[in-house]
């Protein structure tokens, strides 16, 4: 029990995915996972399944607002993540009321389209989510595509990730990751085809103010990666909820998805759901869940 409080709060501010993968199911699945107690302020509420969007019905931002300071006033948020936000009046509530209550452990997930392809954050969105809510962030995980997006290059190599990720360092978050979901590579850090013969791997790099960690997992060959940066920018922050410093934080999240995408569910006939109890199922038997991780210099 931390200073009275019987156990860690987290709070995430993102999207409904009525097929439960992504979105705020995703994230209250994963807080449950770990053990930390999970609250939500919805901006959106989607219909959506495994395959396709089909409809984006975005709350008022003003809801968005009441459902954070409800919940803030009274139960209180160790740490939160934004998933989801959709329009350029939400983020700029969410950034006005993450400052008022003044939450210092945000992760923001710069979630802009879905894996089946509809667009999850209107372009004049972008430039206020980057101007808004990137300063008030302590950690960013964007993936490739998204990279792309905001500095107009597309990383692949292991360089010219830590490159892209200690570059984003200047909008203003005290760290960010770049996720390499969307690229396997090889023992090197260089690309590879997703169905290359060998072994494969996932590098997702992190940049501070103290330099570059590369965190190394296998590359699991499967369309069963719905909702893969929600679970895991939410078990981030769960783990920063617990009280984790934020290395530890991310290799955690880094374990959790891990699991997830290994025991992935084939539900629906799109990209099926992550497994968010697989983690909790092998740290209870003891199975080996390392993510290799190492330190560099940042920049190229
Ligand atoms: N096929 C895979 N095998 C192993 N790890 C993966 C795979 N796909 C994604 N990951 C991991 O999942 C996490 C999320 O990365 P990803 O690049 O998929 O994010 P994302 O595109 O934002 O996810 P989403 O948009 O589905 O929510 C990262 O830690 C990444 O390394
Ligand atoms: C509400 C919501 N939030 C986030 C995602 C991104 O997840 P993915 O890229 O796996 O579709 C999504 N599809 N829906």
């Amino acid at each position: 029990m931390q200073g009275g409080v019987p156990v860690p709060r987290a709070l995430t501010i993102a999207g409904s995915d009525s097929g439960g993968g992504a979105g705020i199911q995703a994230d209250l699945k994963t807080f449950h996972a770990l053990e930390v107690f999970g609250m939500s302020a919805i901006t959106a509420v989607t219909a959506q399944n495994t395959r396709e969007v089909r409809g984006i019905y975005p709350l008022p931002p003003e809801a968005v607002a009441a459902q954070i300071d409800a919940v803030v006033e009274d139960i209180g948020v160790d740490a939160a993540k934004t998933g989801m936000l959709f329009s350029r009046e939400i983020v700029e509530v969410v950034a006005d009321r993450v400052r008022a209550h003044e939450i210092r452990k945000l992760v923001v997930d710069p979630v802009m389209r879905a894996k089946s392809g509809a667009s999850l954050l209107a372009p004049e969105a972008e430039k206020a989510l980057r101007e808004h809510l990137f300063p008030l962030a302590l950690l960013v995980t964007p993936n490739l595509p998204e990279v792309e997006a905001l500095l107009g290059e597309a990383p692949r190599t292991r360089a010219e990730k830590k490159g892209a990720a200690c570059r984003l360092l200047a909008y203003g978050p005290k760290a960010v990751l770049v996720k390499g979901g969307h690229a396997p590579v090889d023992e090197e850090g260089n690309p590879v085809s997703p169905d290359a013969r060998g072994r494969k791997y996932v590098e997702d790099v992190l940049a501070t103010e103290e330099g570059v960690v590369v965190f190394r997992k296998d590359y699991w060959l499967t369309p069963h990666t719905h909702g893969t940066g929600c679970t895991f920018s939410a078990a981030v922050t769960a783990a920063l909820a617990q009280g984790a410093e934020l290395v530890e934080a991310v290799a955690l999240g880094e374990a959790f998805i891990d699991a997830a995408i290994r025991h992935a569910f084939p539900l629906g006939k799109g990209h099926g759901p992550t497994n968010h109890w697989a983690f909790a199922s092998l740290r209870f038997d003891g199975a080996d869940l390392a993510v290799e991780r190492w330190e560099e210099a940042c920049g190229r």
